[in-house]
């Protein structure tokens, strides 16, 4: 049978497992794709790289990634370089000629995914991309194709490899934020621009594209509330685990009657549950859909082989269904009804959810009584409490406080007016939390 041409763009952590699990899996692979799946070409800036990894294969070797998109003899372009700069114009351009794309990148898609999609549908051709969200595990197939009985109601998953890395390491081994960020990068999880990781702009972009999927919405990453782990401190993780609570860095998408909720942000979870028992690297997404209930996929969200996975999956249903009528192929975002596409992101603080308080206090009779009142005077309702003994020779404590769901801003307001008490000490510590 004859082989299906693959032109890979960077062969770094990704790109090198990529080219390792095609080679050492080929028979299982050509058997499942019905045809064998050939890198022909395998362009990357850094040659010596490239050399190092096709060491004595028949392939050709280039730091011309332009130039393999324009190859007549490639059918599919695997990006595997990153960012939004030259692969935006790698993807489009390898769209302009005819070819198909498989790409891990979600920074691209999340940002540029809806003129990626469109010129791609223009052409006939197929953007697979089951390695931008969630790395190994096969969410995108379950969201758009397994879960398609359902109304997707929410989603919310721990979609960032390095920063449940840095948490679990942080808590587990009391190591500093600095050094597993270190750690997490010769691992090859972090991002080229490992800010993109810790100040939660990557999971941002994975949940932007599942929220697209899920409800049938365009791609709208400037919507989407954005916050990383490095503003968390020790002390919050430690109190939220006095009260039965893990902080992970979620990616959350819900759908309401006013609209849809896409956001980023530590969040709290009760122990018990197992999404807030996934540690290190790995990550797990909770989808909730109307017919089917609960479903959680878990599974190895980063790292060479785990991401290669993936994208060899898209190889393969690229290999599949290339010759598909492309009115008869699953659309890249599901299927997406016109009158969705107004559907508008809901600003955060519009956002319905439960909370983390912390207070700095004055050890004095009728605190307490003060904030409570201004809770309840805001119609929100204390979940559970924690108040600290002053530590040896101090005139102030902590208070923790859970309460139960309000919307955001009627939160904001209220944590204002507590400020303002002169006997609560400096800012309010908030964080979210979502008993999902
Ligand atoms: N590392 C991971 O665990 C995961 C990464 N991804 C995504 O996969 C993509 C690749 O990530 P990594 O493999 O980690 O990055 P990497 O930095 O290890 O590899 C990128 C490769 O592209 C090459 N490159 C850069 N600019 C080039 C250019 N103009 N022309 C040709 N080659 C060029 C580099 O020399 C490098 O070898 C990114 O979009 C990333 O977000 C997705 C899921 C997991
Ligand atoms: N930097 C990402 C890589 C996978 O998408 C992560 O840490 O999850
Ligand atoms: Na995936």
């Amino acid at each position: 049978m004859k082989p299906i041409n693959v032109g890979l763009l960077g062969i770094g952590t990704v790109g090198g497992g990529t080219y390792t699990v095609l080679k050492r899996n080929a028979e299982e692979i050509t058997r499942r794709a019905g045809r064998p799946i050939r890198i022909t070409t395998v362009a990357d800036k850094n040659l010596e790289l490239a050399r190092s990894v096709a060491a004595g294969d028949e392939v050709k070797l280039s730091d011309d990634a332009f130039a393999v998109v324009a190859d007549p003899e490639v059918d599919i372009v695997v990006e595997l370089i990153g960012g939004y700069g030259i692969a935006r114009e790698l993807v489009l351009k390898a769209i302009e000629n005819g070819k198909h794309v498989v790409t891990a990148n979600k920074a691209l898609l999340a940002v540029h995914g809806n003129e990626i999609f469109a010129a791609a549908q223009k052409k006939g051709v197929m953007v697979a991309f089951e390695a931008a969200v969630a790395g190994g595990i096969p969410i995108i197939k379950a969201l758009r194709e397994g879960l398609s009985a359902n109304r997707i109601q929410w989603l919310a998953g721990i979609i960032n490899g390095t920063t449940n890395f840095i948490l679990s390491e942080m808590r587990d081994k009391g190591l500093p934020f600095a050094e597993v960020l270190k750690e997490a990068q010769a691992l090859g999880y972090a991002e080229a621009d490992p800010t993109f990781d810790i100040e939660g702009v990557d999971a941002a972009h994975k949940a932007t594209i599942m929220s697209a999927i899920a409800f049938g919405i365009p791609m709208q990453f400037d919507k989407a509330y954005v916050e990383g782990i490095t503003k968390l401190q020790a002390v919050d993780i430690a109190y939220a685990e006095q009260l039965g609570y893990r902080i992970k860095l979620l990616g959350i998408a819900r759908r309401r009657d006013e609209g849809v909720e896409l956001r980023v942000h530590p969040t709290l979870i009760p122990e018990k549950r197992l999404i807030a028992n996934v540690e290190g690297a790995m990550n797990a997404v909770l989808v909730q859909g109307d017919a089917v209930g609960a479903t959680l996929y878990y599974g190895k969200g980063a790292g060479a082989e785990p991401t290669a996975s993936a994208v060899i999956a898209d190889l393969v249903d690229v290999t599949r269904l290339h010759t598909a009528d492309p009115e008869h192929r699953v659309p890249h975002l599901a299927f997406q009804p016109d009158q969705m596409q107004d559907v508008a992101v809901l600003p955060i603080d519009e956002v319905v959810t439960s909370y983390y308080l912390r207070l700095r206090v004055e050890d004095k009779p009728g605190v307490l009584a003060d904030i409570t009142r201004i809770l309840a005077d805001s119609q929100i309702s204390i979940d559970a409490m924690i108040q600290k003994e002053p530590a040896e020779g101090e005139a102030q404590t902590d208070i923790i406080m859970l309460t139960h769901q309000t919307v955001e801003k009627n939160a904001n307001a209220a944590i204002a007016k507590i400020e303002a008490l002169p006997v609560v000490q400096g800012k309010v510590t908030r964080l979210r939390l979502e008993n999902l």
